[in-house]
């Protein structure tokens, strides 16, 4: 059963990672894709292609998430191209791990605007659009497990994603009567671009695969079934909720 048949599906921070995997799946689904990304073209461009050979159509969009300016062009590149947008999935983030104590100034500022303001803004411009066209949308945000635990070397980080899963929260009341759902996920610890280094130290690695009851760090493509599930009709009654991807991380304590 495709769940996402004919929607226009836009995500942020789609041409790796998570975003990549969330985007794939929408298309396996049936959807239509729009796609932010900020850096190099060529990932990007890989993604469209692989979209276009699920036999669905797709187009790319630079641009980055910390301006607001880019939210509503994205948003109206993907009327342009399609006529209209369904599905938001606010995605991109950061993750600069670093120490507390002498955090830089610009280290903090940079990962709240990217992670935070820029959630806020992509949201936003979904939501004045879906209100808009007027027969509602979805929206999922890509928070973590972070926003209910800390990490040593992400207090700048942490908060950011307890924010966006407080947006998510604050949006559903006030676009429920719009009938736009929004939900966010919560990955643990997925392998991807943004934790490699992190992950290069191989106690830290094996402690969090020990950590996890499913006995395996996740995958991008984890991601996709549950951001497809909650964006989908499937889910038609579900806002407001925080869905845990994590294999189970979160609750072993011992
Ligand atoms: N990998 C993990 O263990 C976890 C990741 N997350 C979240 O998942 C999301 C995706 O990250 P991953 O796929 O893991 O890593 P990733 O590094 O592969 O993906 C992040 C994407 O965001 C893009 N991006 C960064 N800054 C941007 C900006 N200013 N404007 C537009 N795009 C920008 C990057 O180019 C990249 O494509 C992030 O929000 C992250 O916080 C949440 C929990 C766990
Ligand atoms: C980047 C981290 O490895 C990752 O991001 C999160 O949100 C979780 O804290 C994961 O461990």
């Amino acid at each position: 059963m495709k769940l996402l048949e004919g929607k226009t599906v836009l995500v942020t921070g789609a041409s790796t990672g998570i975003g990549r995997a969330a985007a794939i799946g929408a298309a396996r689904h049936g959807a239509d894709l729009v796609i932010n990304y900020a850096h190099s073209d060529g990932p990007a461009a890989s993604c469209v292609a692989e979209i276009e050979a699920l036999g669905r159509r797709a187009i790319a969009v630079k641009g980055d998430v910390a301006d607001p300016q880019t939210a509503q062009d994205f948003v109206a590149r993907a009327v342009d191209a399609f006529g209209k947008v369904d599905v938001m999935v606010s995605n991109a983030g950061i993750c600069p791990f670093h120490a507390f104590l002498d955090m830089p100034v610009d280290v903090v500022e940079r990962t709240f605007k990217v992670n935070l303001h820029g959630a806020y803004f992509m949201v936003q411009a979904a939501a004045q659009q879906m209100v808009k066209q007027g027969h509602g949308g979805a929206i999922v945000a890509v928070s973590s497990i972070s926003a209910l635990v800390g990490g040593e070397y992400q207090t700048h980080y942490t908060p950011t994603k307890a924010g966006v899963h407080s947006l998510m929260q604050s949006t559903a009341i006030a676009l429920g009567k719009h009938g736009i759902r929004c939900n966010s996920v919560l990955p643990g610890t997925i392998l991807t671009e943004i934790n490699k280094d992190d992950l290069a130290d191989q106690e830290k690695r094996e402690y969090m695969e020990k950590r996890t009851p499913l006995g395996r760090l996740g995958q991008p493509e984890d991601l996709a079934g549950p951001i497809v599930f909650l964006a989908s009709d499937m889910a038609a009654y579900v806002t407001g909720a925080a869905l845990l991807v994590d294999g189970g991380m979160y609750v072993n304590l011992q």
